[in-house]
């Protein structure tokens, strides 16, 4: 049966070939060998253990990413956060398309927003979700939204706590407390609003031809930290590090995977890498990843924390609300952080009024 394109959207049930426009040239190049040893691999950290500050603090140097276990999140919810994406997921393309997120527009089903900047298409479906998920749950499943809305609610509420858990050890790591940033103090009136956050539910469907196809293509997340929860032990995240190569992230069970994102890269001056990363496919399994896209207050301005400045660590960073970040990764995407960079000789490509990438 021929693929059916509904706009930009392909059911991917209905495709038995993959079609040119998802076929990724060279792909396999990249693709760690399953046998390869590693001398290291991403580190799998305890947070109960004594020296998780020390053990985050190192991982977060070396790698910009790691796992985490005994984060108090319930396996139940766990469950319950993958149930319900697998139920949204699953629903025929002409009601998810009842949620297509607009444009431009921060919310709802549609393809990778990195889509544009690359040739060729993505094996993916997403679902994002910014502030209430009602509307778009409303249109959805108009009889029976409940049980969605109150997962998303209560999944959010605890991934916010351990986020900001995970953030306060990682500047512990660098001997950074909350006097040493106004914004994430509580004391401080002008931020009474909060961290705010996305929820990204992406789908990997079973692809005919998973050596060629790419299931989101190499970026760094615009945010604090990423925390994502790769469901039903299901590998597909992959890792970059200059040293070793693309590196899986073999789920483990129960632990969640903790990315560095681009702000704290410039909240810490530079110490701490964002991580590349980039997800595979399977022939015959449908992955589900969950990601929770931590970020500061919207008003907040972020920049280089000044304990971490001195003569020999100038400041390389200008400081930068959430929003403007976003808004500069949507124009410049890889080069972004470049174009942050308080200077930085190469820049000049990347003037206001340039749109080449
Ligand atoms: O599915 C994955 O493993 C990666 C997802 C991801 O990178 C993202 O949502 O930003
Ligand atoms: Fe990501």
């Amino acid at each position: 049966m021929p693929a059916r394109v509904a706009h930009k959207y392909l059911d991917f049930g209905l495709v038995e070939e993959l079609p040119d426009s998802y076929a990724w040239k060279a792909l396999d190049h990249d693709l760690p060998s399953e046998e390869a040893h590693k001398p290291n691999s991403v580190p799998i950290i305890d947070l109960d253990h004594n020296n998780a500050i020390e053990l985050i603090g190192s991982a977060c140097k070396t790698w910009g990413v790691f796992q985490v276990v005994n984060h108090n999140i319930s396996k139940n919810l766990l469950d319950d956060i993958e149930y319900e994406g697998r139920k949204l997921f699953s629903l025929p393309m002409h009601q998810k398309l009842k949620a297509a997120r607009s444009p431009d527009g921060p919310s709802g089903y549609g393809v990778p927003s990195i889509s544009s900047f690359f040739p060729k298409l993505m094996w993916h479906e997403g679902f994002t979700i910014s502030g209430s998920p009602l509307a778009h749950a409303r249109q959805l499943w108009p009889e029976d939204h409940t049980r969605f809305c109150q997962t998303i609610q209560e999944y959010e509420k605890e991934m916010n706590k351990l986020a900001e858990r995970i953030m306060w050890l990682i500047l512990g790591s660098l001997n950074i407390n909350k006097e040493d940033i106004t914004w994430a103090g509580s004391k401080d009136d002008q931020f009474q609003e909060g961290s705010s956050a996305v929820l990204q539910l992406n789908s990997y469907p079973a692809c005919p031809d998973p050596d060629r196809a790419m299931g989101l293509a190499a970026h760094t997340d615009s945010t604090i930290v990423t925390i994502l929860h790769q469901t039903n032990n299901t590998s597909g995240l992959q890792v970059y590090r200059e040293d070793y190569g693309w590196t899986r992230v073999p789920p483990q069970n129960g632990a969640l995977v903790v990315n560095v994102g681009d702000l704290l890269h410039i909240l810490t001056n530079g110490w701490c890498p964002s991580v590349l990363h980039r997800a595979v496919v399977h022939r015959t399994q449908h992955r589900l990843s969950i990601a929770y896209l931590y970020g500061p207050p919207s008003s907040a301005r972020i920049s280089p924390i000044p304990k971490l400045v001195d003569k020999f660590h100038p400041q390389l960073y200008r400081a930068i609300t959430w929003g403007e970040y976003l808004g500069i990764k949507a124009k410049h995407f890889d080069k972004a952080l470049r174009s942050v960079l308080v200077s930085d000789p190469t820049s000049e490509s990347l003037g206001p009024n340039d749109d080449n990438c």
